[in-house]
């Protein structure tokens, strides 16, 4: 099953819950929200008074990347505040595992993400403890960024993995992701369409039913 989340980093946030809302309409299951501390990330984005705030517009999923040092410091309350998915980064977290599985107690669904530089290696032990893997396609921190092509074979190995270990994670890709590069990102094995400038600028609505289209 493939699932369009889009990024409300693009978002035109004086008017978040209306465009909550067309996403909502138009179909896309997840809604993307991406969360940067200025210390992991160059940006400082939003964080819990946001989340909390938005979340009586929507009952879509809440996927909340976490572009953030130490994650665990702050589970407890992206929980609290209505993350329905919760994505740490490997490179931010001294103790990953310990991380995923605080997540998983608090009865919220764990994934980590992967900088584009990052070896899947990292995944080896962590992978059959996660329900999803998201693979950063450019370098986090910013929307509206060109999607890097080595990442094609990246997803490939991943899926690859995922279908040799007999495990059924699902693979995110975040960045860069089009109309025009979709297909061929869900041929090469992933099945969770982060996109933010892509569905946010223009008719909303419009695009959200484009990607629906290309990903059935
Ligand atoms: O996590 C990030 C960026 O760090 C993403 O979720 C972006 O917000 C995606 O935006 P586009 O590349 O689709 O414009
Ligand atoms: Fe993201």
């Amino acid at each position: 099953m493939n699932y369009l989340s889009p990024s409300i980093l693009a978002a035109d946030f004086s008017r978040l819950g209306e465009q909550l809302r067309a996403i909502d309409e138009a179909g896309a299951e997840y809604v993307h929200i991406d969360v940067m501390d200025g210390a992991f990330v160059p940006s400082i984005s939003f964080g819990m008074p946001l989340i909390q705030s938005i979340r009586p517009c929507s009952g879509r999923i809440f996927d909340v990347h976490l572009m953030v040092e130490e994650p665990i410091r702050y589970i407890q309350e992206f929980a609290d505040c209505g993350a329905d998915m919760i994505t740490v980064h490997a490179e931010a977290c001294v103790h990953l595992d310990r991380t995923v599985e605080t997540i998983r107690e608090k009865g919220i669904r764990p994934a980590v993400a992967l900088n584009p530089a990052t070896s899947l290696s990292v995944l080896e032990y962590i992978l059959p403890s996660l329900d999803m893997v998201l693979l950063m396609t450019v370098n986090p921190g910013f929307g509206g960024q060109k999607f890097i092509p080595y990442s094609f074979e990246k997803i490939r190995e991943l899926r690859h993995i995922i279908e040799e270990r007999g495990l059924n994670t699902d693979i995110e890709v975040d960045g860069g992701v089009t109309l025009s590069n979709v297909e061929e990102i869900l041929k090469a094995g992933a099945n969770v369409i982060v996109s933010g400038s892509a569905v946010f600028q223009g008719d909303i609505s419009e695009n959200v039913r484009r990607f629906r289209e290309l990903m059935k």
